[in-house]
């Protein structure tokens, strides 16, 4: 019992330096909305400056220790002012980005200055033990770490809750705007977090390098198990977040006595907010909740040419021009870039942030070598069942991914790739003792390829295995799985909505993703006669997301890029060109190029440069993108075209729908207090509109949510001919053929106005997940989507960026594709909002004819009034969650309850009522 107490209380002392850390975290998070993974390495410089300081200038020990949290804190403030401040408006990913490229900048340069040796220091703290009875003393060190982060966190809760400056914080995190209206400015309220928060970092520094001792890496990876502290937290709440950190310190320190797994202890904190995400995450994100926004994704399209004319000059080079240590070089840049590959797939198609590639990749390697190390296997048979074996590792990773996305999803994947370092690849029991994995060399087709002897040869494999690889990767941008992944990064309620499987998306490219960077995993650590399991830790992965990012992470040359910064590779020697010793700049300059690239080219360098191929290439009469859309702009329905005069060939070509009926029956919906729908029934028919009005509020989009399956805990039933769907999740219910439109602009973002469509009335079948790196044919343009670009005025746009739209055109399309796919059953959300006029009378034109030309239901929710008693068959009014009407246009406008609730006025009515009348 006294071990049990004595080692609870000693991790109380780790607790506090995860706790101190993970406060100044939080505090940023709530001050900026940036996740700080650089705040270790903040901790570092300051604990840095007090050992400077006090052992090489004299100066008095609390003095130092002050001066290092003040350094912290200005450190916090140039962060700021320099990096993040210009990437206010960025995407999340961008700024993640940004951290670590500000810890790797800190990090390298603190290296190249201090060295890796640790130093160990003498303590300015008292460091006494004190017995407090029963056999137990405990360092006095530890109680002042834990007492400092209780009153950190109590101070910290208190300046939020209860000042000006706290108060206009929370504030702004909520609006910005409004904010400044009321006279803060967000960006100093925002410089302020960040100098506070790097202050608590800092002393965080300066208290735990006199217990640890100066180590960089070590204090740099502190941010690790801090993150997983501030997610206890939630980022929002200090208490909670001092709680998570002291039962993680606690927690490491009992299974470090009690438990002899090696590297469990790190991989503790991980382990627990994995399941903490699994259980309390969501599948969707909510209403609202902004999505990740990632860097530009390239077309997929390359052509044979260049695929040859790339490999060709590599392998030129390779046998004729380098010398054993250039191909080395190359050598090292492209098995880095197989693993950015894996990558790009990942982050960049899926918009999954992954830090644990570079220990996926080690885990391919680690399957590999074992069987060939101890069981002897054949290269090319231990290279496939390694391939294979990570794939189910990729897919557990995918996990957390399906209920948490962004910044977590980043710390979380961190996490990952921290315990199979701590717990496989420094475990030397399980890589083969004292003697490690030992490969020998590697044989292929009997011929001896190994890198040492014969770096052109192992080269000529990697080159070959890389150019295959990366056209599937390319094919599988440009497939039909490629758009789904794309759908899915940039809007899962839309890509749901339209009938894609969310997870199954998301588990594809984890699982892709996993066997690639195992393949180039196996090419890494093949290189060499015994494997470098080194190469497999968690700053191997975070370089290869800046990396892939730097290179441009939606493209297959961005991760040719990435492979040519990493360290070892072209680069380092184009560097050592400049000078002796140059190399070892690289990962500096690497850290600072990521920031610059990431505040002025945040689609990374790829991007320019095969725009300017494209000239070139345009000035020779070559076209790099061979269209597979359709030609027929001539047949294209202007927008008065649709006002009426429909054109011959448009009309002849309506697919009619299968007929469905949709039931709702007594469903109701509660947000806390709120009840937003209080048992409402409806019928939808096909081949009739259904309009639905009623005050802001009323719950007219609540229910289209819980009709197509985006809200929880929905009570009552909804059926489609009958057959119950109240349990379908969303993408189901859209393949029965319930679509909907969306009352806000949610387009799938980088994708052309062809793909949007296309994507729309696709199959959704799982075979394609199979077959899309191999493009075995180009297929047609579907003549649903077809259809709907000539009925919407998009067929001269099918290759405009969907970002390069007007408002009204993206709402447009918004609504062209949910009809893309002929459902039986449409939901349209406020179609006519943001329209003008002259769009609006399409609309009204439009719309019948989805009932009655094609035997759609349709369900039109509608502010305007005039067109919705212009279109509909039947109007049934909604308020506060209640119908209250329902019946013909004119009865509804001429309803008492109606008038009170929604119309004000009758003489509103007027011209709904001649309008209905008409039809
Ligand atoms: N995710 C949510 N959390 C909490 N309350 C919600 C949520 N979504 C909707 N509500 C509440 O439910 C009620 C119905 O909202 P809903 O958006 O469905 O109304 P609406 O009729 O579509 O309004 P509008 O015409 O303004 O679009 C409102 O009181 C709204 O504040």
């Amino acid at each position: 019992m006294v071990e049990f107490i004595r080692f609870a209380i000693l991790g109380l002392g780790t607790g506090g330096i995860f706790a101190l850390l993970a406060l100044g975290t939080v505090q940023i998070h709530r001050g900026s909305g940036v996740l700080n993974f650089a705040q270790g390495a903040v901790g570092m410089v300051a604990g840095y400056v007090f050992w400077d300081l006090r052992d090489n200038r004299g100066v008095d020990g609390y003095l130092a220790m002050g001066t290092g949290v003040v350094a912290a804190a200005i450190l916090g403030l140039l962060i700021y002012l320099v990096i993040m401040r210009p990437l206010r408006d960025a995407p999340p990913l961008t700024k993640v980005i940004a951290t670590l490229g500000v810890m790797v900048v800190l990090q390298s340069s603190a290296l190249l200055i201090y060295g890796s040796d640790t130093r160990s220091i003498a303590p300015t703290i008292p460091a006494n033990a004190w017995n407090i009875g029963g056999g137990v003393a405990i360092g006095v060190d530890r109680i002042i770490l834990f007492s400092t982060a209780i009153v950190v966190a109590v101070a910290l809760t208190m300046l939020y809750r209860f000042t000006q400056f706290g108060m206009a914080t929370e504030a702004s995190a909520e609006n910005p705007l409004a904010t400044a209206a009321l006279g803060h400015s967000p960006d100093r309220l925002a410089a302020l977090n960040w100098v506070l928060g790097s202050a608590v970092g800092g002393l965080a520094g300066v208290l735990v390098v006199q217990i640890t001792g100066l180590n960089i890496t070590l204090l740099v990876l502190l941010t690790i198990p801090s993150l997983a502290a501030a997610l206890v937290g939630r980022l929002h709440s200090y208490m909670l977040t001092v709680l998570g950190a002291l039962l993680i310190g606690v927690g490491q320190s009992l299974v470090t006595r009690y438990i002899d797994v090696s590297g469990l202890s790190s991989a503790l904190p991980f382990i627990v907010i994995f399941v903490l995400v699994l259980l309390s995450g969501r599948a969707l994100p909510t209403r609202g909740e902004a999505s990740m926004g990632l860097p530009r994704v390239g077309t997929g399209r390359v052509s044979p040419v260049n695929i040859v004319l790339v490999g060709a000059v590599a392998l030129i080079l390779v046998w004729t021009v380098f010398s054993s240590n250039w191909v080395n070089g190359m050598i090292n840049t492209l098995v880095i870039a197989f693993v950015a590959l894996s990558v790009v797939v990942v982050t960049g198609y899926a918009g999954q942030v992954s830090l644990a590639q570079i220990a996926l990749a080690g885990l391919g390697a680690y399957f590999t070598g074992r069987l060939v190390a101890a069981s002897d296997w054949p290269l090319w048979a231990a290279t496939l069942a390694g391939v294979f074996a990570t794939i189910p590792v990729g897919l557990l990773l995918a996990l957390p991914a399906l209920r948490a996305r962004g910044i977590t999803l980043a710390v979380i994947t961190l996490g990952m790739g921290l315990v199979l370092q701590t717990m496989l690849f420094e475990n030397s029991d399980l890589t083969g003792g004292i003697t490690g994995t030992q490969v020998g060399n590697p044989v292929i087709f009997g011929i001896d390829v190994n890198a040492i002897a014969y770096p052109e040869r192992y080269a000529t494999v990697v080159i070959v295995l890389l150019l295959i690889t990366g056209v599937g990767v390319a094919n599988l941008r440009s497939s039909r799985v490629g758009r789904r992944l794309l759908a899915v990064r940039s809007n899962e309620r839309a890509a749901a909505a339209l009938g894609i499987n969310v997870v199954e998306a998301k588990l594809f490219a984890f699982g892709i993703g996993a066997a690639i960077a195992a393949l180039g995993g196996i090419l890494m650590a093949f290189r060499g006669p015994s494997i470098v399991y080194s190469d497999f830790g968690v700053f191997g992965s975070v370089n290869i997301l800046m990396w892939a990012v730097i290179g441009g992470v939606g493209y297959i040359l961005g991760a040719g890029i990435a492979g040519t910064l990493a360290a070892g590779g072209v680069g380092a020697y184009i560097f050592d060109l400049l000078g002796d010793g140059f190399s070892e700049y690289v990962p500096l300059v690497g850290g600072i190029v990521i920031l610059l690239v990431v505040t002025r080219l945040p689609d990374g360098l790829a991007q320019p440069n095969i725009e300017a191929w494209d000239l070139v290439a345009s000035k020779f009469g070559r076209n790099r993108f061979s269209q597979d859309l359709p030609d027929f702009p001539e047949r294209a329905l202007d927008r008065q075209g649709a006002n009426g005069e429909t054109s011959q060939s448009a009309e002849n070509q309506l697919t009619v729908v299968p007929p469905r009926l949709l039931k709702v029956d007594n469903v109701a919906v509660r947000f806390g207090g709120v009840v937003a729908l209080n048992n409402v029934s409806l019928e939808v028919r096909p081949g009739e509109v259904l309009g639905l009005i009623g005050p802001n509020g009323a719950g007219k989009t609540t229910l289209i949510d819980a009709i197509t399956g985006f809200v929880p805990n929905v009570t009552g039933d909804m059926f489609l001919d009958g057959v119950s769907i109240g349990l379908r999740a969303p993408h189901q219910r859209a393949r029965l053929g319930i679509v909907r439109s969306w009352q806000s602009v949610e387009m799938f973002t980088h994708m052309s106005v062809g793909e949007s469509l296309r994507l729309a009335c696709e199959p959704r079948d799982r075979r394609s997940y199979l077959m899309s790196m191999l493009r075995l044919r180009d297929e047609p343009f579907p003549d649903s989507a077809l259809e709907v670009a000539e009925g919407f005025g998009f067929a001269d746009k099918l290759e405009t960026a969907v970002d390069e739209l007007s408002f009204a055109d993206r709402k447009l399309l918004g609504l062209a594709r949910s009809m893309a796919s002929s459902p039986s059953v449409l939901l349209l959300d406020e179609p006519a909002a943001g329209l003008d006029g002259e769009e609006v009378e399409a609309l009204r034109h439009i719309i019948p004819r989805l009932a009655k030309d094609r035997g759609m239901a349709v369900l039109l929710v509608e502010h305007d009034v005039n067109l919705v008693m212009g279109v509909s068959d039947r109007v049934m009014v909604l308020d506060f969650g209640t119908k209250i009407a329902e019946g013909s246009p004119p009865e509804v406008s001429a309803d008492p309850a109606v008038i009170a609730a929604y119309f004000g006025e009758p003489e509103h009515l007027v011209d709904a009522n001649a309008d209905s009348g008409s039809r």
